[in-house]
């Protein structure tokens, strides 16, 4: 590591120059050992970790996945995605291996040398579904969050093995293929919670016609108490399946007021959230809720969401069953591909992106 040093940039030019453009990411900024946060990481009093109201005595719910088809588990399955948008699933029969593989894998991408995650980066790479990159939307973030990542939209295998790094190719796509089983039993466990009891072809399209994952990297942070790993978003997914490792540092909005839940890892778990997406096709029944990631002073942490999405050419909107028996939409139709961009044109805002498909 190098000698600890407690501003090597001459101006924010500089650091912005080092961070984004020469790819050294957040990663890099650690491990030049500063002593200090860069201010451009500091965020707002508000949005800090010593303003948050945090609740130990609440949690998310746990589900065993082993008789998914019971009606007491469905219940249970129905009732996290209405009350809180969050839950944990175990025995959801994702193979222990294949979530350490894809683990070992984030490892080895961040540790490759940055002129090596660089040519995944948007300007060096002629494909747009391979994505390095550092906070969320930096060129318009006031404050930028200390997270660097790497996002893969599977498109097929075959241009997965042209375009994905080889060092974790193999590991994101068993991730993907095995974690399909129990995104469609939740699916079909979810619609059936609607009254919606059969998935066609259009409707499987809708609910999970494309899928991206992330890499999420959260190095080690001097003065973690001034900034966030992630701000406070919703995901503009239909479903979130998050493998996060046994650090935390995963807090949900809680059900009392200003209340902030952490969401402790358990060991082979998977953690599942509603996004955006399925809050609007359900018309509200089911909610994607706030999250956000702490930045952590003494050690790195990874996590490895897989966003299950609609496809960008889909149409989305209130199912037609529910407006078919009498409930008032209240979103309107929207191409999914304007959705997403809409959100990843600007900073992280909690749940203000979902405004852009309220009638
Ligand atoms: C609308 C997309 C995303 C891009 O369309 P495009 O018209 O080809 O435009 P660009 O590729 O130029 O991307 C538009 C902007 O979004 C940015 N972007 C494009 N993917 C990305 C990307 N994964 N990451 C972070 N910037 C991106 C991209 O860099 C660019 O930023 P900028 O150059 O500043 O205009 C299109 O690829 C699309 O419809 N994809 C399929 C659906 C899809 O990916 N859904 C997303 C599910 S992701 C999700 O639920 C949550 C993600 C999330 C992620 C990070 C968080 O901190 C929190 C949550
Ligand atoms: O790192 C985590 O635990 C959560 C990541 C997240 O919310 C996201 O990538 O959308
Ligand atoms: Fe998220």
């Amino acid at each position: 590591m190098a000698p600890t040093r407690a501003a090597p940039f001459s101006d924010s030019s500089a650091l912005i120059d080092f961070v984004i453009n020469q790819g050294n990411g957040v990663k890099g900024l650690s491990e030049l050992g500063l002593e200090t946060l860069p201010e451009q990481y500091i965020q707002p009093l508000e949005e800090r970790m010593c303003m948050t109201n945090i609740v130990p005595e609440e949690s998310i719910p746990v589900i065993d996945m082993s008789n998914w088809e019971d009606p007491e588990v469905t219940k249970l399955i129905c009732d996290a995605a209405s009350e809180w948008g969050f839950f944990q699933i175990i025995n959801h029969g994702v193979p222990v291996e294949v979530l350490e593989n894809v683990k070992d894998a984030t490892y080895r991408f961040f540790n490759l040398p940055v002129e090596v995650k660089n040519m995944y980066s948007k300007e060096h790479l002629p494909s747009k579904n391979v994505k390095f990159g550092t906070s969320f939307a930096p060129h318009a973030e006031k404050a930028l969050e200390w997270k660097d990542y790497l996002s893969l939209f599977y498109v097929s295998d075959e241009e997965a093995s042209t375009f994905w790094p080889c060092v974790c190719r193999e590991q994101v796509l068993e991730y993907m293929k095995k974690s399909k089983v129990v995104i469609k039993q939740l699916l079909k466990v979810l619609m059936k919670g609607l009254n919606v009891n059969e998935i066609d072809e259009t409707k499987e399209s809708m609910l999970m016609g494309s899928m991206r994952t992330n890499l999420n990297y959260y190095p080690i942070c001097p003065n973690p108490e001034l900034t966030v790993g992630i701000g406070r978003h919703s995901d503009v997914s239909t479903l979130t399946i998050l493998l996060q490792d046994e650090i935390g540092g995963l807090f949900v909005r809680g059900n009392k007021k200003d209340s902030w839940v952490h969401i402790p890892p358990i060991k082979g778990s998977l953690v599942i959230n509603v996004g955006d997406a399925l809050q609007i096709m359900s018309n509200g029944r089911y909610k994607s809720v706030e999250h956000r990631v702490f930045a952590n002073g003494s050690t790195n942490r990874i996590s490895v969401p897989i966003f299950v999405n609609p496809r960008p050419t889909d149409m989305i909107g209130p199912l037609t069953e529910l407006i078919a028996s009498g409930e008032e939409p209240i979103y309107k139709q929207i191409l999914y591909s304007d959705y997403v961009k809409h959100f990843f044109h600007k900073p992280h805002d909690g749940k203000k992106t979902i405004e852009f498909a309220e009638i």
